[in-house]
């Protein structure tokens, strides 16, 4: 993965803004995370909160931190110090399956899917969570688990309308073009109708075409079906575009958080993508942004 540079005006910046309209509890809440790996220093000090139906970005140039916040939020990680709260719930150590049950889902950088199995199996193993019944009652109590299968089915025909998928839907995963597989990840990601949703460089070697499509449903999950999401992603026009409130990362500190015009311009941010550079060339950069 190659970092961007960040594109775009900027203003001032707070160091932790509660944005407008959210007044209730965030989904996400992240306090003075730290983790390191023997000695490799990967989070120091990363607080930030997600509200209900935003769209959070975390930006930052290689080995900024964003993998690791995500693999600390979804249980993989278990930080040495703060306190990581998700609906409600300190989550901090718990086991990746069970914040997943408890509606984290995540899409990864590289599809992790099950290339001979066909769409709709696919994406019927995002509704796991939704069983309704358990192996026992799979075989002595026929009619629950019928119900359950045909809920699950209906559930996952909607997001294959949803994500306009209905031409490959008995096709296996693994013949189909990068950009689509890509779609499938995300629609096994919503069979989970997760509360949060961790979305890792989802655009990451698409083209053009694929690219627009993504960002369209993206924008359709927050506006239709209202779930937050964070996004992790090098395509700064994707975050620019996108993004609600954008947190930007540099060795494992949060350097700025604030609205994506705000973030792009900051002077750390400039920095953390280009290194040490001097008032002149700092206005330059920011004169070009603007
Ligand atoms: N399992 C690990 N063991 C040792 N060091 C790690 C591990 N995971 C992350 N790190 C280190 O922590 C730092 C942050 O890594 P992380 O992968 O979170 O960055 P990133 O911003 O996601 O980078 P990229 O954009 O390249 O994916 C890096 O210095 C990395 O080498």
């Amino acid at each position: 993965m190659s970092a961007a540079s960040p594109h775009a005006p900027s203003s001032t910046v707070s160091p932790r803004p509660v944005p407008e309209g959210h007044v209730s509890e965030p989904v996400v809440s992240v306090r003075g995370v730290e983790l390191a790996f023997s000695g490799v220093k990967a989070l120091q000090g990363v607080d930030f909160d997600v509200f209900d139906n935003e769209l959070f970005a975390v930006i930052g140039p290689n080995g900024a931190g964003k993998t690791s916040i995500f693999n600390v939020l979804s249980g993989v990680y278990r930080p040495q110090q703060g306190t990581v709260e998700f609906a409600g719930t300190d989550i901090r150590g718990m086991r990746p399956h069970k914040i997943a049950n408890l509606g984290m889902a995540r899409t990864f950088q590289n599809i992790e899917l099950f290339e001979n199995l066909d769409v709709v199996d696919n994406l019927m193993l995002g509704r796991h969570a939704h069983l309704g019944y358990g192996w026992a009652a799979s075989v002595a109590w026929f009619g629950k688990a019928k119900r359950a299968e045909v809920a699950n089915r209906r559930r996952v025909e909607e997001i294959i309308d949803f994500l306009e998928i209905e031409g490959y839907r008995q096709l296996p995963v693994g013949m189909l073009p990068y950009g689509i597989q890509k779609r499938i990840e995300l629609g096994r990601a919503l069979a989970m109708e997760p509360k949060l949703l961790l979305l890792d460089e989802p655009v990451a070697g698409m083209n053009g075409e694929e690219t627009e499509d993504m960002a369209r449903f993206i924008l359709d999950i927050r506006n239709e079906l209202r779930i937050p999401m964070i996004l992790v992603e090098h395509d700064m026009g994707l975050v620019m575009d996108l993004a609600d409130r954008v947190m930007a990362m540099d060795f494992g500190k949060p350097v700025a958080t604030g609205t994506p015009h705000e973030v792009q311009s900051h002077p750390d941010v400039i920095r953390a993508y280009l290194g040490p550079v001097d008032d002149a060339t700092l206005a330059e950069v920011q004169g070009e942004l603007a």
